[in-house]
């Protein structure tokens, strides 16, 4: 079966998804895509047969529509997922799930009512190679019992409508995604730092920032956020265990000498860096939507538990403090 997608939001990472659905991987097709700026949208599709909509209600309800990929801004997302599952359509929705954790439950309690898991969440470093790699060597316990991570996420530059807020929900949401899912514990606490901002950035943003987890069973991660770091797109991660460490490794690269020096390239954006780990992730997706409903990637309940996480870094970016994230226990539902 080929799965049939429709795309709501067709800016930098819809148009990439499309691409990626059209020419990178097998068994999906675009079908129909809408964007609220349907130039856009019909830029993003030429070439592939697709067509263009007047909204994400009409891409949901169409019939040809097996399942909807929303990949617009943030505050969006709620809506167009809430609306995939009463449609019954499986539905891929780029992180963050929600901006919120009132609309994050709205969907925890819209897809349980439904009774059968329809959503994923775009948590692409699962799909990592190296990420995969570090998750095996801390399950299988090869560095004993974890007790610290140090992470870092650097991107060169953003632009002026990334705001204060957006280090967690947007960009940090990553971090946390994948620090709940290599020690397999839930964020209990979060205390949001800002050291004296950059001179690189737009007036309104604090940057860089630093965040410090607290996860239930007591290990602790500090994240540094540095949006404007200027010099490339860079990932790090290190966690720490009671015999021995695991770090995610260094991209390849080809080494060039030149006029006195050895250097090595250092990715730009998350295109580059992740490219391989966007391309499991939606294999991996059309899979199991063509074999029924999506139910072994991120789902509605990561989606949730990361929400819950960033409301809280937001409440302590403003405040200073340290702010329990309250995360409830997890329903069966998503066991
Ligand atoms: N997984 C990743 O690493 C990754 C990378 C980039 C972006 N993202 C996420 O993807 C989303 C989009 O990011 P982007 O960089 O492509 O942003 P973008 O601004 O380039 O594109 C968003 C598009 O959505 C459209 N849009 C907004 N609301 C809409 C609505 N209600 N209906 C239809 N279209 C709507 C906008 O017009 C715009 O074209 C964000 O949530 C972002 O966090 C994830
Ligand atoms: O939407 C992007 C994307 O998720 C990138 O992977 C992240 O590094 C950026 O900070 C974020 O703004």
């Amino acid at each position: 079966m080929t799965v049939k997608v429709g795309v709501i939001g067709t800016g930098w990472i819809g148009a990439e998804h499309i691409r990626r659905i059209t020419t990178s991987i097998g068994g999906a097709e675009v079908v129909a895509a809408t964007d609220i700026d349907a130039d856009r949208a019909a830029r993003a599709v030429e070439g592939t047969g697709a067509r263009v909509l007047a909204d994400g209600t009409e891409v949901i309800a169409a019939d040809d529509v097996d399942a909807v990929v929303v990949t617009s801004w943030g505050p969006a997302h709620a809506e167009s997922v809430l609306a995939a599952i009463a449609e019954g359509k499986p539905v891929f929705c780029e992180k963050p799930l929600a901006t919120t954790a009132e609309d994050a439950q709205r969907i925890l309690d819209a897809e349980q009512r439904h009774g059968s898991r329809l959503v994923q969440v775009g948590f692409m470093r699962r799909f990592d190679a190296g990420y995969v790699q570090m998750k095996e060597v801390v399950s299988s316990g090869g560095i004993g019992a974890p007790l610290m991570a140090h992470c870092v996420h650097r991107n060169p530059t953003v632009p002026e409508t990334y705001h204060s807020e957006m280090a967690a929900q947007d960009t940090a949401v990553h971090e946390i995604d994948v620090m709940r899912w290599l020690l397999d514990d839930e964020i209990s606490a979060v205390q949001v730092i800002t050291p004296r901002p950059t001179g690189n950035r737009f007036e309104h943003l604090r940057d860089p920032q630093f965040m410090l987890f607290e996860m239930a069973g007591g290990a602790r991660v500090d994240l540094e956020v540095f949006v404007n770091c200027r010099y490339g797109y860079e990932i790090g991660c290190e966690v720490v265990g009671e015999e021995g460490t695991v770090r995610l490794p260094e991209i390849p690269g080809v080494v060039v000498r030149n006029s006195g020096h050895r250097s090595t390239p250092v990715p730009q954006d998350w295109t580059t860096r992740f490219a391989a780990a966007f391309d499991a992730e939606f294999e991996a997706w059309v899979r199991e939507v063509a074999a029924g409903t999506p139910t072994t990637g991120p789902n509605a309940w990561d989606g949730y538990a990361a929400t819950v996480v960033t409301d809280a870094a937001v409440r302590s970016l403003h405040s200073g403090g340290v702010v329990e994230t309250g995360i409830k226990d997890r329903p069966a539902f998503y066991a």
